[in-house]
């Protein structure tokens, strides 16, 4: 069964948990009905079936003790011995939550949950009861490890969370907005949940404002006339048309002026937009998902970008973890691009040395994904054999620069981060002979973001 089409019975004397609860599955599930007084609880039952029951431990009567509880999901199981009990416990009670278990509860949630968890409970249990059902089979997984379809891998807790929110996000109208630093994997997500949206079979259209100079923005997105400005030979549709009826990605959002932020805000707002040089408005139909690795909050306090805009853009916030803080998942990447690497170059897929794994561990991969994904690459052309060793691997000169100011602090003054970045910048120019392709690959981030950085440091 879907969880769209489950009945949900949430059982709790707080009227603000029944609130609460009520409102996050409402949109969710076929019927969620909320009841205060578990003395009802059993006529409930005999007049309506329900699928999963939400069942607090603790009532005001006999607070903390959590027989309550247990005593409740006992009268239900004498009634139903097949009913899917999830029992709502708080913090600190988990030895009674186990018990429950014991006692015939499904699962349990402690408060204050997450509603990202509440709904996977719930999910998992409506799984589990429909799988028993129709065929004794155990319960389906809970999540799918990775969004491999996707090249989008992740096994860690917050990557978990982030395919979680895209599943559930994907095939909705939502604007959404990804944060995340450089190379977090914002683009791949966007494109995940394009593919999983019901404009899937309709153009993905990716627009890099931050590659957008001023005067071309407005032609750039809204498209223009011919004649309209001195190079404008032809009639020529602008990305928001492209994008008809599919997805329009505006990559580093964060970094476009006020006057355009302006531009973008009326035609979301209107949802029309008006290409240059013509007057006639011109009705868009796109899933708008934006991204940027700017400090987006902080910017619309300083007033360098508009709150209104944010709030056109961000219906759902989905934020990419740093890759330091995904765990294991550096190792299960690390992993995939040796393997994609070695084949590339017809090489046999290495092993890793089990230093060279914690070496990889112990690095803080400001580039992110990017960065494990060139250093592997790296690595993988330049080792001598079939397996990969500490020396193999040769980390981002952003990091190493970084690293290398280690010791004592100045006794004062400020500490010059932006000083450190534009001198390493300059070197790795120098050494690839202002390459700005390799160096941007050696500074583990996009050309465009290498650009970003020149005009910032006005190199
Ligand atoms: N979870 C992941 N699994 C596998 N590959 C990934 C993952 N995340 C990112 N990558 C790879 O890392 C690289 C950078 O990802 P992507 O371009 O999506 O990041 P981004 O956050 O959009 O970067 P930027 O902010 O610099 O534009 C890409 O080659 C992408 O395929």
């Amino acid at each position: 069964m879907v969880l769209k089409k489950a009945r949900v019975l949430v059982v709790d004397d707080d009227t603000d948990v029944l609130f609460a609860v009520r409102m996050l599955l409402k949109p969710e599930v076929q019927e969620v009905v909320t009841e205060k007084n578990p003395e009802l609880l059993l006529s409930l039952l005999s007049k309506q079936r329900f699928d999963v029951i939400f069942l607090d431990m603790n009532y005001k009567s006999t607070l903390g003790t959590g027989n309550e509880g247990l005593y409740w999901l006992g009268r239900i199981r004498e009634k139903d011995p097949t009913a899917t009990v999830i029992m709502i416990t708080a913090h600190g009670e988990i030895s009674t939550a186990v018990r429950s278990l014991k006692a015939g509860a499904t699962d349990f949630i402690v408060k204050p949950w997450h509603n990202a968890q509440l709904l996977e409970t719930l999910a998992a249990a409506v799984e589990s009861k429909e799988a028993g059902r129709v065929s004794g089979a155990p319960a389906a997984p809970r999540r799918a490890a990775s969004f491999a379809e996707f090249a989008l891998l992740g096994e860690s807790e917050a990557m978990q969370e982030v395919f979680h929110k895209v599943e559930k996000v994907a095939p909705t109208e939502a604007n959404i907005l990804l944060l995340g630093e450089n190379g977090t994997g914002k683009e791949l997500v966007a494109k995940a949940l394009h593919q999983k949206s019901f404009r899937a079979a309709r153009p993905f259209v990716t627009a890099d404002l931050a590659a957008m100079s001023e005067g071309i923005f407005e032609s750039e997105l809204f498209g223009h006339k011919k004649g309209a400005f001195t190079d404008a030979r032809e009639d020529r549709i602008g990305r928001f048309a492209a994008a008809s009826g599919g997805t329009l990605f505006l990559d580093e959002i964060g970094n476009i002026s006020l006057a355009q932020q302006a531009k973008l805000l009326t035609a979301l707002q209107n949802r029309q937009i008006i290409p240059v040089g013509s007057n006639a408005p011109v009705a868009i139909d796109i899933r708008l998902i934006s991204a940027t690795n700017a400090p987006l909050y902080e910017l619309a306090a300083q007033q360098q970008f508009r709150k209104d805009l944010i709030y056109r853009l961000n219906t759902v916030e989905i934020t990419l973890p740093p890759l330091r803080a995904r765990g294991d998942d550096v190792l299960l990447l690390a992993r995939h691009f040796a393997g994609i690497y070695a084949a590339r170059n017809r090489k046999p897929t290495p092993s890793f040395e089990t230093a060279t794994l914690q070496k990889l561990r112990q690095h803080s991969w400001p580039g992110n994904v990017r960065e494990l994904q060139h250093t592997v690459e790296r690595a993988v052309i330049l080792a001598d054999g079939d397996t990969l060793r500490p020396q193999d691997f040769h980390f981002s000169a952003m990091e190493t620069a970084v690293s290398s100011t280690a010791g004592p602090l100045p006794a004062e003054g400020p500490l010059q981060l932006s000083e450190i970045e534009k001198s390493t910048i300059l070197r790795v120019i120098e050494r690839h002979n202002g390459n700005i392709t390799k160096a941007a690959k050696e500074l583990g981030i996009t050309r465009t973001a290498l650009y970003r950085r020149l005009e910032k440091h006005d190199l």
